[in-house]
């Protein structure tokens, strides 16, 4: 139902502003310290590019490398035993908890990214299954190279003809990856890649959707996000509209599906999904889990990874040299120079760069820090990968050389390195996610030399679900001499 009457609107949105004033003022600026002050005042940013870079700080200030902010009775951490002990050691007593799940409930229902205890574990076993076959692993392989082959490259390639063209690669990643992951968990090709650069309603509404279910974690108070659901208004109403399309399109693929029966011979992972369940709203939410996880995550880590690259034209030489001397295409894994790149690239810059979890009882941290029940607890890869005291004292600069050992790729502790999360909830398409990113910058870099349009000093970051850019990463492409000169 929705309330269509302007004063009556009005009249309501006046006797909530009072309401959520008196709540918020009465619950949460009663801390007057130095920390909660910056945090509300937001006089952090004179100092701070983004949020994260200020939390990074604190936290390498921290002698636990623990904090906590009171106001958002947050409690933050970049201590990689604590992060052991919530992640791992005492996960039953961290889950994603109620809040979160409400937050994103409506967009994820009860995907597995959006759910704990039985029901987490019964999808995470069948996705595990799943994913963990090599037919699974080779459609992957299949439909990345398809998306790079015939629609990255030439896209790319026809920049470089155009005088001063100018591409967005962090708006070609975006496309890019939600042409792959709807390929891989749908079967549907919504072809964002295509030369023409064509506007997706479904990716339109699938950002919308995200972007609008991250909002409500943003308000003083969920009671502001619930009001206006029910009374259908603002964001709330947009929200609404755009998990409505997303629905749409969802239903209909299963139905199509539905209606191929056993005769389907679909590769993708809801064909899979279907020889299980024939439940339409499970299968829905389960593939929405996936589009979700796998679409900004793969973008953002290669967003950062260009930017990186482009201040250290020595790294892109050692890339191109390794595939040159390497094992012939197809061969990804035995890539350790380009893997240890990729790593490298996501421990300075995370696609999630913090995640939290609830504590259900009364608990302490290895470091010492007390918990609270109902404290919401987070763990920061971004501050992580900045740390002295795991990485050394070259921690901010980019080397990939770190991960190498006598030139074989090496990996740290994942509660050092939570950028696919660590423990029993670890992410289930880093193996996916690893195979598109280090085939794209292999690609990329063989065919193209790339610069950026205006030097970006320090990245600055949107507020969302995902690491974003500000201002996207404008290049300019031109096709290499040497490539030109063969063909
Ligand atoms: C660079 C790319 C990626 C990064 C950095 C990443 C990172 C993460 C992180 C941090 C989580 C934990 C989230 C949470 O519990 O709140 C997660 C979970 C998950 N990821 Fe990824 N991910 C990436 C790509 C992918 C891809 C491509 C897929 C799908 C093919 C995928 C599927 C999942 C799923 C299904 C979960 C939920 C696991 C569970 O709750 O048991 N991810 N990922």
């Amino acid at each position: 139902m929705a309330i269509e009457d302007p004063s009556i609107i009005m009249v309501i949105l006046v006797l909530l502003s009072i309401f959520f004033t008196l709540i918020y003022f009465t619950t949460r600026v009663h801390c007057t310290c130095e920390i909660c002050h910056a945090y509300i005042t937001s006089s952090w940013s004179i100092q701070f590019d983004n949020l994260c870079d200020w939390y990074t700080h604190l936290l390498k200030n921290s002698p636990t490398k623990t904090i906590h902010i009171h106001v958002l009775h947050n409690t933050i951490t970049s201590n990689h035993q604590s992060v052991e002990y919530m992640l791992k050691t005492q996960f039953e007593n961290y889950p994603k908890g109620k809040p979160f799940s409400a937050i994103l409930g409506d967009f994820l229902g009860n995907g597995i990214f959006n759910v704990d205890g039985d029901s987490w574990r019964f999808q995470r076993k069948m996705a595990c299954l799943e994913l963990g076959k090599m037919s699974m692993r080779s459609h992957a392989l299949e439909v990345v190279k398809h998306e790079i082959d015939r629609r990255l490259i030439p896209l790319v390639s026809s920049f470089s003809q155009k005088q001063n063209g100018v591409l967005d690669l962090q708006d070609v990643f975006r496309r890019f990856s939600f042409d792959v992951i709807c390929k891989f968990s749908f079967g549907y090709d919504p072809n964002c890649l295509d030369k023409s650069l064509p506007v997706s309603e479904l990716a339109m509404s699938f950002d919308l959707a995200s972007k609008l279910s991250a909002q409500r974690a943003m308000t003083p108070s969920p009671l502001v996000w619930k009001i206006k659901r029910i009374l259908n208004i603002g964001s709330e109403k947009r929200l609404k509209e755009s998990i409505k399309m997303v629905n749409t399109f969802a239903q209909e693929v299963i139905r199509q599906r539905n209606k191929l029966g056993s005769c389907s011979t679909h590769e993708d992972l809801l064909s899979r999904f279907m020889a299980s369940t024939k439940d339409p709203n499970y299968l829905r939410d389960i593939v929405i889990s996936f589009l979700l996880a796998g679409r900004d995550t793969v973008a953002s880590a290669l967003t950062g990874l260009f930017w990186l690259l482009a201040q250290h034209p020595v790294v892109i030489t050692a890339i191109r040299a390794e595939a040159l001397m390497g094992p012939p295409n197809g061969k990804l894994h035995e890539l350790h120079y380009l893997q240890a790149v990729v790593y490298e690239g996501m421990r300075l810059f995370p696609p999630i760069q913090f995640n939290s979890k609830f504590c259900q009882k009364d608990d302490t941290f290895p470091d010492g820090t007390f918990i609270k029940k109902g404290t919401r607890v987070t763990y920061h890869p971004y501050a992580m990968g900045r740390m002295e005291t795991i990485w050394g004292p070259d921690c901010l600069s980019f080397k990939p050389e770190r991960w190498l050992k006598d030139g074989v790729f090496y990996q740290e502790t994942p509660f050092k390195y939570p950028v696919f999360q660590a423990g029993h909830r670890m992410c289930l398409g880093k193996e996916m996610a690893l195979v598109e990113i280090k085939s794209v910058v292999l690609s990329l870099l063989q065919r193209f030399d790339i610069e950026l349009v205006v030097p970006i000093l320090t990245p600055r970051f949107s507020p969302g679900l995902t690491a974003n850019f500000t201002g996207g990463l404008p290049v300019r492409v031109s096709e290499r001499r040497d490539r030109r000169d063969k063909t």
